[in-house]
C-alpha cells in the first residue's frame, strides 16, 4: 500500500517537474506561426499542462506535444483532456494533419497508468476504459492525417497510439516499442493486437504478443512497426517533410482510402464497448491478475541496474 501512496505522491511531483521543464522549453520552440493551446480551465486538471499544441494554419498541421510527467502514463484525466483535443482536430478545418509527439525526453508514453489498473473499483475502471477506448476509435478512425514522432520508449499504451498513426518516424537511440502485456501479467485486448497485425502482419503480432515483445528502434523498422528512423535532432523535421507529402494528396480520396482499411477493426469494438469495458473490469479485479500488477510496479521502483 505505501508503495502506491508514495507512487501518487512521485507522479504528482513529476508533472509539477515536467511543468516546469515544459515552461523553459517553450521559448526554445523554433515554430514560426504557433499558437499555444491550453485546455478548459473547468477541468480540475487543466492548471496542469498535460500537452501542447502547436498549430500552423498556413502549412495546414499541427503538433500535438504530450507532456505529462514524468512518463506520459495515460489515465483518465489525461485520456479525457487528450480526446476533447482530438475531437477539436477532427472538427477543424484548417488543420489536415497531426504530428504527435512527446516533450518529454527519451519517452513517447509509458502506455496506460497502471495505477488504473492496481485496486481497480468498477466506477473509475469503467470510465478509464471507456476514454481509452475512445481515443482509439478517435485516432484510429480519424479523417486527418496522423504522423507518430516517436522520440523515446513506447511501451503497450504507448505503441498503441503510435500504431493508430498513419506513419511512424522514431529516434535512434536506446529506445522501445512494442505491445509488452503479457510481461505485466495481462493479455492485449483484441483492438490492441487487431492494430499491430494491420501495422506489422498476424505472423509477427503472434510472436510479439506473446513475447511481449519490446523492439529496439531498428528492430522496429525492420518488421514495419516504424516507417522510418532518424536522429532525436531531426525527428521533428522529418515528420514535417512527410506531412507535407501527404497533406499534398487529394483529402477525399486519402481519406475514403483510410476509411475503408480502418472500418472493419474500429467497427468490431464500436459493436461491443460495453461488454469491452465489462471484460476488462472482471479481469483486471481477478486476484492473479492484480498480484502481477502489484509485482510489475515493484520491479519498476526496483533501483535501476546502470546497463537496462
Ligand atoms: C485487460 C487489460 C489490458 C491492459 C492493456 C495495458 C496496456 C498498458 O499500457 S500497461 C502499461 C505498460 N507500460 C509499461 O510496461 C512501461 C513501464 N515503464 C517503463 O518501462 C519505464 O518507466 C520507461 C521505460 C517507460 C521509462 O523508464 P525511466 O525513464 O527509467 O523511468 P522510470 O522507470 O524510473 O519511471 C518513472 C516513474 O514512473 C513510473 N511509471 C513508469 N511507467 C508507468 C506506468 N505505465 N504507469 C504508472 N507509473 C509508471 C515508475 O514507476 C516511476 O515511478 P517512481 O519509481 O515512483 O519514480
Amino acid at each position: 500500500m505505501s508503495i502506491i501512496k508514495s507512487a501518487f505522491r512521485v507522479l504528482r511531483f513529476g508533472s509539477a517537474k515536467n511543468q516546469l521543464f515544459s515552461l523553459e522549453s517553450k521559448t526554445c520552440r523554433a515554430f514560426s506561426v504557433c499558437n499555444k493551446l491550453r485546455q478548459d480551465a473547468s477541468d480540475a486538471n487543466a492548471s496542469k499542462i498535460n500537452f501542447y499544441v502547436d498549430e500552423n494554419k498556413e502549412k495546414g498541421y499541427a503538433i500535438l506535444k504530450l507532456n505529462k510527467g514524468p512518463v506520459n502514463s495515460l489515465n483518465l484525466e489525461f485520456l479525457t483532456e487528450l480526446n476533447i483535443q482530438l475531437e477539436k482536430f477532427e472538427e477543424s478545418k484548417e488543420i489536415k494533419g497531426v504530428i504527435l509527439t512527446s516533450s518529454i525526453p527519451n519517452i513517447f508514453s509509458a502506455g496506460l497508468d497502471i495505477m488504473e489498473m492496481y485496486q481497480i473499483k468498477q466506477d473509475r475502471g469503467s470510465q478509464f476504459w471507456t476514454a481509452l477506448q475512445e481515443t482509439w476509435i478517435k485516432l484510429y478512425g480519424s479523417n486527418k492525417i496522423y504522423i507518430a514522432a516517436i522520440n523515446g520508449h513506447s511501451p503497450a499504451g504507448g505503441c498503441l497510439l503510435s500504431i493508430s498513426c498513419d506513419y511512424r518516424i522514431m529516434s535512434k537511440g536506446p529506445y522501445k516499442i512494442g505491445l509488452n502485456e503479457t510481461l505485466l501479467g495481462i493479455k492485449a485486448p483484441f483492438w490492441f493486437r487487431d492494430t499491430m497485425i494491420n501495422t506489422i502482419g498476424y505472423r509477427e503480432t503472434e510472436k510479439a504478443l506473446q513475447l511481449g515483445k519490446l523492439y529496439s528502434s531498428e528492430e522496429a523498422l525492420a518488421v514495419n512497426l516504424v516507417d522510418e528512423l532518424a536522429d532525436s535532432k531531426d525527428l521533428i523535421t522529418k515528420a514535417e517533410e512527410q506531412m507535407s507529402k501527404w497533406c499534398a494528396i487529394p483529402t477525399v480520396a486519402r481519406e475514403l482510402t483510410k476509411s475503408s482499411m480502418r472500418r472493419d477493426t474500429l467497427s468490431k469494438l464500436i459493436a461491443q464497448r460495453e461488454a469491452d469495458t465489462q471484460s476488462f473490469i472482471e479481469f483486471t479485479q481477478r486476484d492473479s491478475i492484480q498480484k502481477s500488477l502489484r509485482m510489475y510496479l515493484e520491479s519498476l521502483k526496483k533501483p535501476k541496474k546502470s546497463s537496462a
